[in-house]
């Protein structure tokens, strides 16, 4: 049980450990001989000690007597200057301290706050379990009510059960992805016996695990370079929840996310925001409905994959905790008794104005301790054939290695200027530092189109009462930066046949997400001139979902593009409406509405 270990010796009375002559590790040599080697050293010989210490026999001064031990032992603060007192006075060390301290730094004078000083310890010092906000933990805690329909789904005869299961999970929307068939026996066993011994021993850990009559929720965390299999091995580990666990043949016994949409897309699955419902600014309850949906849908959800870690705080991690507790109503366990399976690579791109996981979040001084239930796995074989040479490169800058002469040579050869780039890649994408340069390329490239179409954000503003405090927001609103605006800029410029660049989650189960690149083929404009619509041929599009093929047709009645065409604006709807703004390397869609949430104020176009 415990994996010892016992060999022939252990059962027979021979004492193996015995005790070891002492012989066997001094060395012999003759008394005589050692001290001549010693006479012969230059500090001793038969007449003369010499003597090497010269404060031998002093006593040193004891701390308390030396009326200077304060000034040596803060040469900082007294400046190497010892001070002198007026007779009769009579100082402590702590005072002359204080006063020094004070003489030199002026934020020492006011008396501190001991009641907030108190308080921001005992922050520090609290437990993991309690140290959330308190907002945070507050989710944590919250039970939904019963469910009214708990029997019906218990009721395995009631022909109404797996309706209405079906009924409720569709309104979770793309959360609950309808469950793919298995793969056949023999396409999984040969992609298992394809994959590589580190690949093999975390597949047969988490299958060994699934099948343990005794298991209890485990998480996970594994990493490599570029091409070392991790998106293969993510999708072995989906087939062997569906395969090893029991489910009703209705959803997928994994939900799996991502930390950006772009991510989420090639594992087809959604952010993990979207997954757990979770806002970007602060952990909301789920409304009594939705926890019912989420329990619904984890009745045989068993594990959270969750891909492109690097991109996740550790803040982000606790609210997941929060959310699967206040989901699976286990307050005491981890992740509320999920498994866990975090992938990617912590070289790479850190996550945006967060803590990184594996730090301790701000504000605490207990360590990160979901972060620390993690066991670790690393895949290090680069699986990947093309360009094998190249990610080889990139692997060993990552882990800060030299590169050798041939290395070097070869990473040199992929430097181009920027006339070359202009040449061989028109539309390659541009990475540059700064936001400001962005906007300059993309200006430069806007100036040379012969037919484009400039649209202004309409904004329309509300509870203003007088002319000169329309006047005010309107200056106010067009100061703001694009992060104050969701990222409508005022004006943009459509070219057709050029490539834009989504920068928002529109419909991750449909590729549209942040990052993916398209041409804009199509401008469709309303009597008035503006723009209503414009169609984008997507270049990775791959999809061949449901709503990519609604989508598609309706794009299809109205205009004859290609299969990958997409109209990106959706029907304009009274009351509501849609936003099309961007530039020509990011492009982005609003709807309205949720402009109106975020602004208060009305932009359309
Ligand atoms: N054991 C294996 N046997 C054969 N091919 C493999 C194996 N593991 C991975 N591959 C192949 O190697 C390529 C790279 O794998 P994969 O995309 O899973 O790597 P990755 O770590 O997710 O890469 P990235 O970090 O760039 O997304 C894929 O074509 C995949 O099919």
């Amino acid at each position: 049980m415990y994996d010892i270990k016992v060999d022939e010796s252990f059962f027979n009375d021979n004492q193996i450990h015995d005790e070891i002559p002492q012989d066997d590790f001094s060395e012999h040599i003759p008394v005589e001989d050692s001290l001549t080697a010693q006479q012969q050293t230059l500090l001793w010989n038969e007449e003369h000690y010499l003597r090497i210490a010269p404060g031998e026999d002093n006593v040193p001064q004891s701390l308390l007597f030396d009326e200077h031990a304060e000034e040596l032992s803060f040469p900082a603060i007294y400046l190497g200057q010892f001070r002198n007192f007026r007779d009769g006075v009579k100082v402590t060390p702590f005072m002359m301290a204080s006063s020094e301290l004070r003489r030199s730094d002026r934020r020492a004078v006011t008396p501190l706050d001991m009641q907030k000083v108190i308080e921001i310890s005992r922050n520090l010092c609290r437990e993991d379990g309690l140290n959330d906000e308190p907002e945070v933990q507050n989710v944590a805690n919250i039970a939904s009510e019963p469910n009214p329909f708990q029997n019906l789904y218990n009721n395995p005869l009631s022909e109404m059960n797996s309706d209405l299961r079906l009924a409720v999970l569709n309104k979770l929307g793309t959360i609950a992805k309808k469950r793919e068939n298995l793969m056949p026996n023999t396409e999984f066993y040969e992609l298992m016996r394809m994959a590589n011994d580190k690949q093999k021993e975390l597949l047969l850990h988490v299958i060994s695990n699934l099948l343990n009559p005794n298991r209890s929720p485990f998480q996970i965390f594994f990493t490599g370079p570029a091409g070392c299999g991790k998106t293969f091995v993510i999708k072995l580990i989906m087939e062997i929840y569906n395969r090893y666990n029991e489910n009703d043949g209705c959803c997928n016994s994994y939900i799996a996310c991502a930390s950006t949409g772009k991510a989420a897309v090639a594992i087809d699955g959604t952010t993990v925001h979207t997954a757990l419902k979770i806002s970007l600014s602060r952990l909301l309850p789920l409304s009594t409905e939705v926890a019912h949906q989420y329990r619904a849908l984890f009745k045989y959800v068993k594990v959270l994959i969750i891909d492109e870690i690097s991109m996740i705080g550790a803040e982000l991690l606790s609210q997941i905790d929060s959310r699967l507790k206040q989901i699976t109503g286990d307050f005491k366990t981890n992740f509320g008794g999920l498994d866990v399976i975090l992938i990617g690579d912590l070289r790479q791109l850190p996550p945006v104005r967060a803590t990184p996981i594996y730090k301790q979040q701000k504000q605490k001084i207990v360590g990160p301790i979901l972060w620390r239930g993690f066991r670790f796995f690393e895949l290090d074989q680069v699986m990947r054939q093309a360009n094998q040479e190249f990610s080889s490169i990139l692997t060993k800058i990552g882990n800060g290695q030299q590169l050798n002469d041939q290395e070097l040579i070869l990473l040199e050869s992929r430097f181009v200027t920027m006339q070359e780039a202009e040449e061989k890649c028109p539309h390659g994408i541009r990475l540059f530092n700064t936001n400001k340069d962005v906007t300059k390329y993309n200006n430069r490239i806007l100036s040379t189109a012969p037919n484009k179409t400039t649209s202004i954000a309409k904004d329309v503003f509300v509870g203003c009462t007088s002319a000169e405090q329309t006047a005010f927001v309107r200056q106010k609103l067009y100061k703001m930066s694009l992060i104050d605006t969701g990222g409508l800029p005022y004006e943009t410029v459509f070219v057709p046949n050029v490539f834009y660049m989504i920068t928002t989650n529109i419909d991750v189960s449909d590729g549209l997400a942040n990052g993916a690149v398209g041409k804009l083929v199509h401008l469709e404009f309303n009597d008035e001139g503006d723009i209503e619509d414009l169609v984008k041929e997507l270049i990775d599009a791959e999809k061949n979902n449901q709503n990519f093929v609604s989508r598609t047709a309706r794009t299809h009645s109205r205009f004859t593009g290609s299969r990958e065409t997409l109209r990106l604006v959706k029907e304009n709807k009274p009351g509501s409406g849609f936003g099309v703004l961007g530039n020509v390397l990011k492009f982005v869609l609003y709807e309205v509405e949720e402009l109106l949430k975020q602004h208060g104020h009305e932009a359309i176009k």
